[in-house]
């Protein structure tokens, strides 16, 4: 993670870097767009020494391995700058047979301008790093006071000059640990503070005719990219002319910045992972609801027209039980419940089929598309209801929301936990165990529940019942196995059932028998919440009543006795609006509890947001490289911009270690996607695998072959 930091500060520090400043002709010095293919025998590849011993030691030693592999003598990189046109003769083979490589590329040049592009733009700072075992090197940012000042420079330089060490074994940087802050504002550079925000500006001299500033609210990043740049709204003065894209800049736009100082401490203890990853936890539930999701039955006997697997029932498919079928008391008919697959859109639903079922009349279609309409966080939502005689009845099929992973309230808080067997863990519960109080707070389906959780559980379902309600319908089946509980959310499922078996066209007055209805969810709720509290169904019979209440009153507050006491009084009209003062300000905990929630989900989404970005650009680069032909070209994936492509794809994973190793760093394979992504104007250095060439390429120069290969795939592909 610090590296990672140290990189992204680092990449903020480049942006003041000269080399990024634009020529007078408005495109970067070094850059024109074009491939610089420079070989051994074209020595500008060499760079500007790095200030850093650390950060030079290596380079030092990596450039000589380099240019003695070719030349079969140690050339220093002053020596390599002079070679005369005479040492270049013999190779000229060699090169040839590189630019074949390379056929299609826009521009390759040998013996390039470079002496004084050396001095204007000197090559961004590298650190030494093998590809494949062979020698590489990877660029990186200078410190801005390096750059910018060249007496300093060139004092610092000297004891770089110093032989290198036989045996120096320091591992290879990704980027020289400069300090990430600029600490001085380099020449030509003209800093204004306003109203605490500073901006800075290129004076004249400098620009050549272009202004540009941008500021990133306390980090200032000089910034000369022409399109974008609005960062926390700050505000931005962008210029006409492209110049370059700096990572920090727009690069940085990409970048995940690292959690919210508000959800630290939500999450669980940080490690290296959680910087790119979301937690163990949300990720296995997430996992583990998308393997519920995708459940399919083996369809082993095809020809059984009766086998969910292959039967299809109007518009679905694939389906899957979700409960052995039942005949449910309070229903004149068996039902059964399925997930199933819509045929058109593949979007799984829950499906709940009424055996051998007649709708009494067509005119609780209108009650049925009132139910359609209710759409609530805690109500399974109501989609489609259809006949089918594909089971072989006339069956009566009702289609609702699909939330995979959820359970009954009852199998939740009802039902001994299957490993118990009925013996009740005198450890559970918040008493100390087996004392008095113990036995008291235990019951046969567990300890009884925190008071939290039942107010909890309160809220969503009265929540839910105030939308039914003013929706102008009413619940009519409160009961804990048609409640689902998933994750912590509460939802009533399979609503509108009840309305269907038991309508009566005839009755005069259906007003009254809705309010009658509304007032039975109310004694309902009130059930469900003592039995909830007694965590025990039976504590709602009639001859434990009092025994219930009196429980409650000893083990809860006095709110939820009341609670409960007032939804049992049916003597007065209650209403579901009542219930809102008597929950009281515990409403503003649960607010706060989802809204932490939300904070911490939010912060998980923008890291997979980076990931899913960068998952792109490797499926591009995957499509790309190592094709084995296209368009009968077998070796469209080596040549051209490709070739480049290929070169990069093995600095980005197949980098080692000066001793062959594998260098395996998530950090820098997560930076590199970025810039190239961002397109940024920072150049990378490949190597050939032979090591005879060494390619200066810009992260834009290779987003645009990234984009051309691409495009040529797609232009092909059928569609
Ligand atoms: N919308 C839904 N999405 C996902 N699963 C659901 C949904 N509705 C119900 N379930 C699950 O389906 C299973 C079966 O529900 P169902 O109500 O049929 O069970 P039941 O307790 O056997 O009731 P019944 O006696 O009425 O059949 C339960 O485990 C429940 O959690």
């Amino acid at each position: 993670m610090s590296m990672f930091l140290n990189n992204f500060f680092q990449a903020d520090t480049a942006a003041l870097d000269p080399i990024y400043f634009s020529s007078s002709n408005g495109i970067p010095s070094e850059s024109k767009l074009a491939t610089y293919m420079v070989t051994p025998q074209s020595p500008e590849f060499i760079p500007q020494l790095s200030t850093s011993p650390n950060f030079y030691a290596p380079y030092h030693q990596q450039t000589t391995t380099v240019t003695s592999t070719v030349n079969g003598k140690t050339i220093s990189p002053n020596t390599l700058l002079k070679q005369t046109a005479s040492t270049q003769q013999p190779q000229q083979q060699q090169q040839q047979q590189q630019q074949q490589h390379l056929n299609g590329m826009k521009t390759s040049v040998n013996g390039l301008t470079s002496t004084s592009n050396m001095n204007i733009a000197p090559a961004a700072p590298i650190t030494p790093l093998k590809t494949n075992g062979r020698s590489s090197l990877l660029s990186n940012e200078n410190s801005p006071t390096n750059q910018l000042d060249p007496q300093q420079s060139q004092q610092q330089q000297q004891p770089q000059q110093q032989p290198q060490q036989p045996h120096d074994k320091t591992p290879p940087r990704m980027t020289p640990h400069n300090s990430p802050i600029p600490t001085a504002i380099p020449p030509g550079v003209h800093q204004e503070n306003v109203g605490g925000t500073i901006y800075f500006y290129m004076t004249a001299n400098h620009t050549s005719g272009q202004t540009s500033c941008s500021v990133v609210n306390s980090e200032t990043v000089l910034n000369h990219h022409s399109s974008v740049n609005v960062v926390s709204g700050a505000v931005v003065t962008n210029n006409s002319t492209p110049t370059s894209m700096l990572y920090g800049g727009v690069g940085g736009h990409h970048v995940y910045p690292g959690p919210a100082s508000n959800v630290i401490s939500m999450q669980p203890k940080s490690q290296l992972s959680s910087a790119f990853f979301m937690p163990d936890d949300m990720r296995m539930e997430i996992q583990a609801r998308n393997e519920i999701a995708n459940l399919m039955l083996e369809a082993h006997d095809n020809t059984n027209p009766t086998n969910p697997a292959v039967m299809e029932v109007g518009n679905y498919h694939s389906l899957y039980p979700l409960e052995p079928q039942t005949i449910h008391p309070k229903l004149p008919c068996p039902s059964s419940t399925y997930k199933a697959t819509n045929s058109t859109t593949g979007i799984k639903y829950c499906l709940r089929r009424l055996h051998a079922f007649r709708l009494p009349s067509l005119k609780c279609m209108t009650l049925v598309d009132k139910w359609k309409q209710l759409q609530h966080s805690n109500v399974v939502q109501l989609r489609e209801v259809f006949t089918t005689k594909a089971f072989g009845d006339n069956s009566l099929i009702l289609i609702y929301d699909y939330h995979p992973g959820s359970q009954t309230l009852f199998s939740k808080y009802f039902t001994p936990s299957q490993d118990s067997n009925g013996y009740t863990d005198p450890f559970g519960g918040e008493a100390r165990p087996f004392s008095h109080k113990s036995n008291l707070q235990r019951t046969v389906n567990g300890p009884l529940l925190p008071e939290s959780t039942i107010w909890a559980i309160i809220m969503q379902l009265t929540a839910g019942l105030r939308a039914i309600h003013q929706a102008g319908l009413a619940c009519r089946q409160l009961d804990p196995t048609k409640i689902i509980v998933t994750g912590k959310r509460i939802r009533f499922s399979f609503l509108g059932i009840s309305d269907l078996v038991s309508f009566d066209p005839n009755h005069a007055n259906q007003l009254a028998v809705l309010h009658m209805h509304q007032q039975e969810d109310l004694t309902q709720l009130g059930k469900l919440v003592l039995a909830l509290a007694c965590r025990c169904l039976q504590s709602v019979q009639r001859d434990n009543f009092q025994t219930s209440i009196e429980l409650v009153s000893r083990q809860y507050s006095s709110d939820l006795r009341n609670f409960i006491l007032f939804l049992f009084n049916s003597a007065q009209r209650r209403s579901v609006t009542d219930l809102m003062p008597m929950i009281g300000a515990r409403f503003y905990t649960q607010l706060d509890a989802l809204q932490s929630q939300c904070d911490m989900q939010e912060d998980e989404l923008a890291k997979e947001t980076e990931n899913g970005r960068l998952y792109r650009i490797l499926i591009k680069l995957g499509c790309i490289n190592e094709r084995p032909d296209f368009n009968l070209d077998v070796t469209w994936s080596e040549t051209g911009d490709r070739y480049m492509l290929k070169l990069f794809r093995d600095y980005l994973f197949h980098s080692v270690t000066e001793d062959g190793r594998p260098w395996l760093d998530h950090a820098h394979i997560v930076q590199c996607l970025n810039k190239l992504d961002a397109g940024t104007m920072e150049k990378v250095q490949l190597m050939s695998r032979d090591e005879q060439s060494i390619l200066i390429v810009t992260y834009a120069e290779l987003k645009n072959c990234l984009e051309n290969a691409f495009s040529e795939l797609v232009a092909q592909a059928p569609s």
